[in-house]
């Protein structure tokens, strides 16, 4: 499998607070990861290092190749990145193909007229919402907005997609089928970088997992390992002397 993500020493600062701190790890192209931890251990930042929403503060990141680290978030989306965020960002007053053909437009093939609107229509099918193509997105149902932002996501045909707690807030019946539309992705070949609390979704999705606590690395490899390591036990729930 050859690497997509590569990440070197990543640190994130913020005045005195060290977000992420020396990251490394690498991510082959077609794997699903789960990046977990506690909340606070760094995990959003690092998404916002790899899509150019923040600057990192040292390291590297390469992606297919190329060090993207303190690159524009439009140069990261053009070589392949795209992201969903932790709070849903739609554009309500758009309707819901408009707000799949913004990206599409600016995305890696430039597309417009008759072929923007086809591959609009594609990616809205991907996540079953052709039938409200001409609803508004601030009409949508919290579910269907989450499908909605999944869809501007994949007009941006990334070869990368980083998810922030998007199956977060669904309920069980939901959830469910937010698994089965990730893993429709993954029988597409997508590579995936998903940060999530839910561990049934990420026992679901993920057969690895990279686990953060303040900022640092404290363990990587396959989730059913990872999961009952006494190190990430400990990050979640506490030690008696911490
Ligand atoms: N823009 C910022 N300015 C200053 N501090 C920040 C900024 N963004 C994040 N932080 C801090 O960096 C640390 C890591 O935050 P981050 O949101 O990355 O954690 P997280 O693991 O995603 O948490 P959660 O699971 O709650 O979303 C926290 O202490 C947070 O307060």
């Amino acid at each position: 499998m050859s690497t997509l993500l590569k990440l070197e020493n990543v640190t994130k600062t913020f005045g005195g607070l060290t977000a992420v701190n020396d990251m490394s790890f690498e991510i082959g192209q077609g794997e699903v990861v789960g990046l977990l931890g506690p909340n606070g251990s760094g995990k959003t930042t690092l998404l916002n290092l790899i899509s150019g929403a923040l600057p990192a503060s040292a390291g590297a990141i390469r992606i297919g190749g190329s060090d993207l680290a303190g690159k524009r978030p439009d140069v990261i989306a053009a070589h392949g990145v795209a992201r969903t965020f932790q709070l849903v960002k739609v554009l309500p007053s758009l309707t819901i193909l408009e707000n799949v053909m913004v990206p599409a437009a600016f995305g890696r093939s430039r597309l417009w007229g008759a072929a923007l609107e086809d591959h609009a229509r594609d990616c809205l099918a991907k996540v079953g919402l052709t039938a409200e193509e001409t609803l508004h997105a601030g009409d949508l149902t919290y579910i269907d907005q989450k499908r909605l932002e999944l869809a501007r996501a994949l007009a941006a045909e990334p070869e990368l997609l980083l998810l922030d707690e998007w199956l977060a807030g669904l309920n069980p019946t939901e959830l469910r089928e937010g698994i089965a539309l990730i893993r429709s992705l993954e029988g597409h070949g997508m590579t995936i970088l998903l940060v999530e609390h839910i561990m049934d979704a990420i026992r679901a999705l993920c057969p690895r997992c990279v686990v953060m606590a303040a900022g640092t690395k404290i363990a990587d490899g396959p989730t059913a390992e990872v999961l009952v390591d006494p190190q990430v036990i400990a990050a979640y729930l506490g030690t008696a002397d911490a």
